[in-house]
């Protein structure tokens, strides 16, 4: 049996149990795509689906790697979400949904509808853009393993927790992009719903330069990520960033980087070792804040002097915060996007005498203390960071006992994206700290402006994408790896309750959870980002104001002749 399916969990919420496709379809399928023009094979697909149970060609698309017809769908194609609160990042109004073929025809009040319409009632409810995840890694190779969650499970968890798409990063070949980028598109084939990729540069040569230009240019990719961190592995130089960040301001794309200071990294854990420190709360004691902090700085200056806009990943200390609040009060662009586990978690976990226990919250940079996880909620709330991700990068505890002697061995990352809309709901909203209409902001609206893929995703409107979810503001919800659809075994969100519960999410016009699970392998669509987002607006204008202050300071200084 295909390992996909084989290891999709079933818990007592998911009616989803894939079955394997008949091997006569999955034999007609390759056949029929190896010989047949695209308009036979679609002939063939339409056919197909009155002859074959649903779920068969459901699954027979997948298998092909077929973009998904909306007309194919178990519903209609056509939903109505009837009388809920419609969200936007701005905005908020009773009103309907109505969605046909994928997007969204129409919002405004009491809409009506033929007899072949579902209808949902979504009255006393939230009805949202779906989350929009900017930072997972899904099938990641990684210290000397792969994450768990492959984008099949990866996605279908995002799916039941109110998130309809993600940006996951391309890590290339051996330094080589594009060969990176295949290697993703292949990885992403059993997608479940829409994607996008920001692309990791690891080495810096002329093919490299060249080949970020083919990936903005052709791939649509619009963000570049640079690791200060993980020497000997992924960490890049400051002169290689010097020169990225010129070549990323150049095509228009996004710079984001992972900033800690990986050389002081490496004396840390050196230092711990020999203190005979070697379990996981060693990986909080050897990057401490101010390492993160100085790295945001530097990365920040970098930025500024080449007048580039900057992206920080998981800001996870208030250092860090600090340095993206002066830069921005200095008039710099920079983005800071803290992650779910750095707003509801905190580093004591590490020092649990039990090592699955500890290891599963080993992730970079570190869970700060108690603290930190306030002060980032805060800086949320109020602006100075912008977006929340998840890093989603899950290992199973046999995966996370790689480093049972070596805490340096322990494979970074946690899982979040099926708890992340649900924490942030419960944390921001619940609490008074932000509104709902920032709610949307900072899970959805935000990312989709940011990667210049804005009004498609990020926004109920007519014409956009018909990803949404509808939101009960008086359910409830408890996390448990008993009942997630990650593949990990664990949870470090474990036996967390809160208010507010997603209980229907439509992904590309589609209601893929309700409660129950309902995804296609093969559905999701790639999500080209064009260059140039917003950020860029008004570069040029700085860049010749520059020009001309230089000028003329060095004319006034020029001695007298
Ligand atoms: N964050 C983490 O621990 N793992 C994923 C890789 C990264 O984003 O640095
Ligand atoms: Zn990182
Ligand atoms: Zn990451």
């Amino acid at each position: 049996m295909d390992e996909i399916f084989q290891n999709f969990p079933v818990s007592p919420t998911t009616s989803y149990v894939p079955s394997q496709p008949s091997s006569v379809h999955h034999h007609l399928c390759s056949l029929m795509a190896s010989f047949l023009p695209t308009a036979i094979l679609h002939l063939f697909l339409f056919f197909s689906i009155s002859i074959f149970a649903i779920s068969e060609s459901h699954l027979l698309q997948g298998v092909c790697g077929l973009e998904y017809d909306p007309t194919l769908s178990s519903t209609s194609g056509k939903i109505l979400v009837k009388g809920g609160t419609v969200v936007n990042a701005l905005h908020k109004e009773v009103a309907d949904v109505y969605i046909q073929d994928g997007v969204i025809a129409s919002v405004r009040p009491n809409i009506i509808v033929s007899d072949d319409v579902t209808i949902l009632d979504a009255t006393g409810k939230y009805v949202m853009p779906g989350g929009i995840d900017p930072h997972t890694h899904l099938s990641m190779e990684f210290m000397g393993t792969e994450t768990i969650d492959d984008f099949f499970t990866g996605q279908a968890a995002a799916l039941a927790g109110g998130t309809t798409m993600n940006i996951d990063f391309v890590i290339p070949v051996n330094g080589n992009l594009s060969a990176g980028f295949e290697s993703y598109m292949n990885k992403a084939k059993n997608s479940v719903m829409d994607y996008g990729f920001h692309m990791a540069v690891t080495r810096w040569d002329e093919t490299v330069s060249e080949d970020m230009e083919v990936m903005v240019k052709e791939k649509g990719i619009n963000s570049f990520k640079f690791f200060m961190a993980y020497k000997g592995s992924l960490m890049i130089n400051d002169e290689l960033l010097l020169q990225a960040l010129k070549r990323c301001k150049t095509l228009g794309a996004l710079a984001m980087v992972h900033a800690e200071n990986g050389d002081a990294v490496a004396e840390g854990q050196r230092k711990m070792i020999a203190l005979g420190i070697t379990g996981p709360e060693g990986h909080a004691l050897s990057r401490p804040p101010m390492l993160e902090g100085e790295a945001t700085a530097r990365a920040i200056r970098l930025a500024s002097f080449v007048n580039t806009p900057l992206y920080v990943v998981h800001v996870m200390s208030i250092d860090a915060t600090e340095e993206i609040a002066k830069a921005k009060m200095s008039g710099q662009k920079v983005i800071g996007e803290p992650v779910v586990s750095g707003l509801v978690l905190d580093d004591s976990w590490l020092w649990d005498p039990d090592f699955t226990t500890a290891a599963k919250y080993v992730m970079s940079p570190p869970l700060r203390k108690s603290g930190h996880d306030r002060a980032l909620q805060a800086a949320l709330s109020t602006g100075i960071l912008q977006l929340v991700g998840t890093d989603h990068c899950t290992f199973n505890s046999t995966q996370k006992t790689l480093g049972i002697d070596d805490f340096r061995k322990i494979p970074n990352g946690l899982n979040g994206i099926e708890e992340r809309m649900h924490l942030v709901w419960d944390v921001l909203v619940e609490s008074g700290q932000i509104s709902v209409t920032d709610y949307v902001r900072i899970t959805s609206t935000e990312c989709a402006r940011i990667f210049n893929i804005y009004p498609r995703k990020g926004a109920i409107l007519e014409g956009s994408d018909a990803d949404l979810i509808i939101l009960n503001p008086n359910a409830s919800f408890k996390i448990s790896a008993a009942s997630h659809h990650s593949r990990s075994d664990t949870n470090v969100y474990e036996g967390m309750t809160g208010k507010g519960k997603v209980e229907v999410t439509i992904s590309g016009g589609r209601i893929v959870w309700d409660g129950e699970l309902k995804v296609i392998p093969g559905s999701g669509k790639y999500i080209k980002m064009p260059p140039f987002g917003y950020l860029f607006d008004g570069i040029e204008k700085a860049d010749s104001a520059d020009l001309s202050t230089l000028r003329s300071s060095n004319t006034r200084s020029r001695p007298a002749t």
